[in-house]
């Protein structure tokens, strides 16, 4: 699959991305634009020959085929069955979507009429606690059923309105801890957001919560609410039918936010807020399925993560948002990418030819600089870096601090292209140093340069760019998958893990430990011996 791409890579291993710049329109040309958002990838050792080796990857993988299979609800969740349909989710005036020749947009719109509904009677008190108007929503879900939303109420802080918002994910008895002790029982709804309702993690959780209003409120289920695919399992719980809001199977985890998983958001920031957060992603689901690749944002994004991936090798990526409130965007896309790309067999179940889909990490920017980037200038490793630009925050008495965060945005792409050479790091120390003694000192100061970054800019972080972003990130991941001809929808990779500690929790709560594994064990033994 990228044995031309590896070949034409050998080729230019050693020419420098600035040099690419003497043609005087690089920057045009290796940059997509979707209304006022761009994605400027010329700052990539990506020529016009690599590119359109890359534009041949999808034509051989069939993109365009399978694209217009998801969207047109065919099973390309080929391991469990099942359509590919959060895109439905914000089809807002979009026409009929198909599964087994059923229509589900009057399903997904009556859905969110009635999420808007609920949202704003929360909202404006039509909807109460026992103690009176809801202060507090506290979201229990874990994995798709919190990052999302827990990423996209930071993201979008100044528009939240409505009551205040907590995420509790981890078992932990630390995190519930820490939420309910913040809330009031009598005035706190309660989000319990599975799509299954069997995630341990989360139903524990719900449980804690409930008997903690249980002994505050005369009915603690009626300040209940639940987002799942199992109405029976959300009954069983005791939530009343007229606050679950449900979902199909078609809607994975982790691309679930744009449905009822995003309720905690749209009690945030309001039905009309959230529908410009779902008209956003539309957007980008018109662009990714009408403009032609080489103009085709997820596409070109998608290209560029495999031509530094699986043709460079390079195994990690770093996503920095210079935009502080996309502080949760990189756990988001962790969740995204990892758990989609992460496979080691492609769809037929032969074993990859090549490497998955890559470590995806980041922290947001400037906060980075001063912690990791060290490694990423000077590190023996290339770590290509995903930057994100807002041209203005939503502070405008501070928008001279604002430049001073998109000076630093762009100074740090200039830097990991240009580096420093180490004449030019001679000149800085010259002054303070001589012979041996300059060499060595001149040398720690050198940057090789020449590592590879990209940057989305868009005008403002408002819902309607989030919804953007979001969406691009999502078709970034199956262009990718669909290239590496993997199944980005299924997860078999947590189920393990789930397994052994079902298994495992009868020996930590004292049972027998001899059965397993030294290392196991001993741990368990050292554990009770501290006071497991
Ligand atoms: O929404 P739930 O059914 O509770 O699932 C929550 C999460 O747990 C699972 O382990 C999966 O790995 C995730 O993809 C999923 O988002």
């Amino acid at each position: 699959m990228f044995d031309d791409l590896k070949r034409h890579a050998a080729g230019i291993a050693d020419r420098r991305i600035e040099t690419l710049f003497d043609s005087s329109d690089r920057a045009e040309d290796f940059s997509v634009r979707l209304g006022d958002m761009l994605f400027d990838y010329s700052k990539t050792n990506i020529d016009e020959a690599g590119r359109g080796l890359l534009l041949d990857l999808l034509d051989r993988a069939e993109v365009a085929v399978k694209r217009d299979a998801m969207f047109n609800g065919q099973a390309i969740n080929e391991t469990e069955g099942r359509a590919v349909l959060h895109t439905a989710l914000r089809n807002l005036d979009g026409g009929p979507v198909l599964v087994d020749g059923h229509d589900v947009m009057p399903g997904v719109l009556e859905t969110l009429a009635r999420m808007e509904d609920f949202a704003s009677a929360v909202r404006d008190g039509r909807f109460a606690g026992q103690g009176g108007k809801i202060t507090d929503v506290i979201n229990i879900g874990i994995g798709g059923s919190d990052l999302g939303p827990a990423m996209a109420v930071k993201a979008l802080a100044p528009y939240h309105d409505g009551p205040r918002c907590h995420f509790v994910s981890n078992v932990d008895p630390a995190d519930i801890a820490d939420a309910l002790r913040a809330c009031d029982p009598a005035t706190t709804l309660v989000i319990v957001a599975s799509k299954t309702f069997t995630t341990i993690e989360t139903m524990t959780n719900a449980r804690t919560a409930k008997a903690w209003m249980g002994e505050s409120v005369a009915d603690p289920a009626a300040q209940f609410a639940a987002l799942s695919t199992a109405k029976d399992k959300t009954a069983a719980f005791g939530i009343d039918a007229s606050r679950v809001f449900g979902f199909e199977d078609w809607v994975g985890g982790r691309y679930s936010m744009w449905g009822p998983i995003g309720l905690s958001l749209m009690i945030a920031i309001g039905p009309e807020a959230f529908r410009a957060f779902l008209r956003g992603g539309q957007a980008m689901d018109r662009h990714f399925q009408h403009a032609g690749w080489a103009e085709n944002m997820p596409a070109m994004l998608a290209l560029v993560g495999l031509w530094h991936n699986q043709v460079l090798g390079h195994a990690t990526r770093a996503v920095l948002p210079y935009d502080n409130r996309l502080a949760r965007l990189p756990a988001y896309l962790q969740q995204l990418e990892m758990e989609s790309n992460g496979k080691g067999v492609s769809m037929d179940g032969a074993d990859l030819a090549f490497d998955s889909g890559p470590v995806v990490w980041g922290e947001p920017g400037t906060n980075g600089q001063h912690a990791f980037f060290q490694l990423i200038h000077q590190g023996t490793r290339v770590i290509p870096c995903e930057f994100l630009v807002a041209a203005r925050g939503h502070e405008d008495e501070l928008h001279h601090q604002h430049q001073l965060l998109v000076a630093n945005c762009l100074a740090q792409s200039e830097a990991l292209m240009r580096g420093r050479t180490l004449d030019e790091a001679r000149d800085k120390v010259a002054e303070k140093f001589d012979g041996a003694e300059l060499e060595r000192q001149a040398k720690h100061r050198v940057f090789p340069g020449n590592r590879p970054s990209t940057t989305l800019a868009y005008p403002q972080l408002t819902p309607e760019v989030l919804g953007q972003i979001i969406a691009l990130y999502e078709h970034r991941v199956f262009v990718e998958g669909v290239v590496l001809g993997i199944n980005s929808y299924d997860q078999w990779g947590v189920e393990l893990g789930k397994e052994l500690a079902t298994a495992l929790q009868p020996i930590v709560e004292g049972g027998d430990a001899s059965g397993k594994d030294g290392s196991t064990a001993g741990l368990v033994g050292f554990l009770r011996g501290n006071g497991l």
